[in-house]
């Protein structure tokens, strides 16, 4: 049983410290441990969450959003741009972190996004093998349990209206049905294939996945509800060289305690991992004489190059004969109740989002997307001639400008709820479409405003910061029109809810009702990204912190630019990747 006592642990010397028993945390200390004569432990500031129906059973998902016990309540700093508004950031907190919370999608980022990463200095990031070369990850068709890896399925049914609205974006030139969604091509509609064990129809997370088929491993060490303040490192002042990480400091119960070990992983997720950094003196000087640290390893890119995808939601209501099952039934005892019976009886019960379609703009809106283009780079030429943009932000940008041509190159994304989002509505047949950004221009920060490690940091993911992001968003939602104007849902839909029609129809009140209403999906990147050091990178491609010989990050805040997919995959691959790293250095 890897749980210790904080006892044992400060009594012991570990190989390996990992920081977060999240999803790339869990993924990394699993793999770390296959070698039994490598001692591992995690620092889990939440609690374990073992065999939790609020966890397992799929069609709970967003409903312990709300609850301390399972996630994080952070939320941003007020956004100048969405009017002023402070947005909700759910993280998952626990053992699993964001995998027990987040809504089961599960798919590839396009090659050329993961292609990207590499290009910008980090050669070994390949894109079309980076999922494949991890089994675990890899959709089965015929569902291989393989001890110790993430099971991905499909859902054992779809909804009645799955078909009507995919009727209708298939009459969208150029979009086509894609089989499997897990191949790297994500490109036009397809049904979603979830992390969903097929045997029993539970959710499958980084704890029940990687941990639990692995709880007798005695070189595997977890500690819960240990939430770590800092890392510590040696003196510059007598160093020399780089800086050694030989320890990690925590509170558990209020108390302050310390662990040492060889070499130490952060996988905090992106709002705490650069707070940590930072509390330990290594930052940019400015951020850490701020809050009265002193400074260990000068690097000005922790907590910065924040990305985020946005989304927006349009809501219609069928017409009463319409066929749609809607989420908001749950909130009826007795459909909830069957719901219930239908699940224990092993039969599955619908997990969630079933339908994704992911296009490119050119294709989403063939007469505007020229012109979008053109601005889009105007603006990037505008940004660069101010001389204002961050090292490294202009060549991300480029690479951004390039992706934006490629057709084959994603950029949005709708998405069906089948009910209406935020707050059910039972009484109306509704659903909800769901468009997404995946490349934003925009970037944001992560820092530490105190010393005190349990205050939340700042966080500012300056969402629409720039006149492209606003643009692209609008797209969504003209394209999620453009969908519910088309047959057969055309013909399934009573009315629009929102925006709402006739009150919202030009671009500009578009960008209003926007501003108002733009939402982030929980994706977030970059905090401490892996580039070149004089780029604000903060991690070499190796996954270690410049200027520290044993301290490394590996969680999804290293990716520098965002992919067009959703996330879990990517933090899975991360927390392999490291580990494949971490190990072929030790046989160095
Ligand atoms: C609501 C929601 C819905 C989502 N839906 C999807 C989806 O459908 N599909 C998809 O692919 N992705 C989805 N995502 C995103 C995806 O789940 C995450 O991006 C991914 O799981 C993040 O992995 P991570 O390892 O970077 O961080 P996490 O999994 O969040 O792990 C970080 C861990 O560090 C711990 N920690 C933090 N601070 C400390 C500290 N000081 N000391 C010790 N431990 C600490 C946390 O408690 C947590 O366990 C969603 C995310 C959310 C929040």
């Amino acid at each position: 049983m890897p749980l210790i006592t904080v006892d044992e642990a400060t009594q012991k010397h570990f190989d390996y410290i990992i920081v977060g028993g999240g999803t790339s945390g869990l993924a990394l200390a699993t793999r770390l441990s296959e070698n039994l004569k490598t001692s591992v432990l995690v620092v889990e500031a939440g609690q374990g969450h073992f065999h939790d129906p609020k966890v397992d059973i799929p069609s709970n998902f967003g409903s312990v959003l709300n609850d301390p016990k399972y996630v994080w309540d952070f939320t941003t700093t007020e956004q100048p741009n969405l009017n002023g508004r402070v947005l909700p950031m759910p993280r998952g907190k626990g053992l699993g972190g964001s995998s027990n919370i987040n809504w089961l999608v599960w798919c590839k980022p396009p090659t050329a996004d993961i292609d990207a990463i590499e290009k910008l200095g980090n050669p070994g990031w390949i894109g079309g093998s980076m999922v494949d070369a991890y089994p675990g990850l890899t959709f089965n068709p015929e569902y291989r349990v393989a001890e110790g890896s993430i099971q991905i399925s499909f859902p054992p049914q779809s909804y009645t209206v799955d078909k009507v609205v995919r009727d209708a974006i298939l009459q969208i030139p150029n979009v086509e049905v894609i089989g499997d969604p897990t191949g790297g091509d994500i490109s036009g509609t397809w049904m979603c294939s979830a992390n969903v064990d097929p045997r029993n129809r539970e959710r499958i997370t980084a704890a029940s996945g990687y941990l639990l088929p692995h709880m007798k491993r005695e070189n595997l060490s977890v500690l819960t509800e240990c939430s770590a303040c800092r890392i510590l490192l040696s003196d510059p002042q007598h160093a020399g060289g780089d800086l050694t990480a030989s320890a990690v400091e925590f509170i558990y119960h209020e108390q302050r305690h310390v662990v040492h070990g060889s070499s130490v992983v952060l996988c905090a997720g992106p709002v705490k991992s650069p707070q940590i950094l930072e509390l330990s003196g290594v930052g940019n000087p400015r951020i850490l004489s701020d809050i009265g640290v002193d400074v260990k390893i000068d690097l000005p890119g922790v907590g910065e190059n924040l990305q985020e995808h946005t989304f927006l939601t349009t809501t219609f209501e069928l017409r009463p004969d319409a066929p749609v099952e809607c989420f908001d039934l749950f909130v009826d005892p007795d459909h909830r109740k069957l719901a219930e019976e239908t699940y224990a009886s092993g039969a599955g019960y619908r997990m969630g989002i079933t339908s994704q379609t992911f296009i490119h703009l050119s294709i989403a809106n063939p007469a505007e997307s020229g012109d979008i283009i053109l601005r889009a780079e105007q603006e990037v030429e505008a940004l660069k001639k101010s001389g204002s943009p961050p090292a490294g932000l202009c060549e991300q940008y480029d690479i951004q400008l390039d992706n934006l041509k490629n057709p084959s190159l994603p950029d949005q994304q709708v998405m069906i709820l089948y009910g209406s989002y935020p707050v059910p509505c039972p009484e109306k047949r509704l659903i909800t479409l769901f468009g997404g950004q995946h490349h934003p221009f925009s970037r944001g920060s992560i820092h530490a405003m105190t010393q005190d490690p349990l205050r939340h940091a700042r966080i500012d993911p300056n969402h629409i910061s720039t006149n492209i992001d606003l643009e692209l968003s609008i797209q969504d939602v003209k394209l999620m029109r453009k969908i519910a104007a088309t047959e057969p849902l055309k013909s399934a839909i009573l009315q629009e809810i929102t925006p709402g029609l006739p009150a919202c129809v030009s671009d500009k009140d578009l960008r209003e009702w926007a501003k108002a209403e733009i939402c982030a999906m929980c994706h977030t990147i970059g905090t401490c990204s892996m580039l070149p050091r004089e780029k604000n990178g903060v991690v070499d491609p190796y996954l270690k912190v410049y200027g520290s010989s044993n301290l490394y990050i590996a969680d999804l805040l290293i990716i520098p630019l965002h992919f067009a997919a959703h996330a879990q995959t990517v933090a899975y691959v991360i927390g392999e990747k490291a580990a494949d790293i971490l190990t072929s250095k030790g046989q160095e």
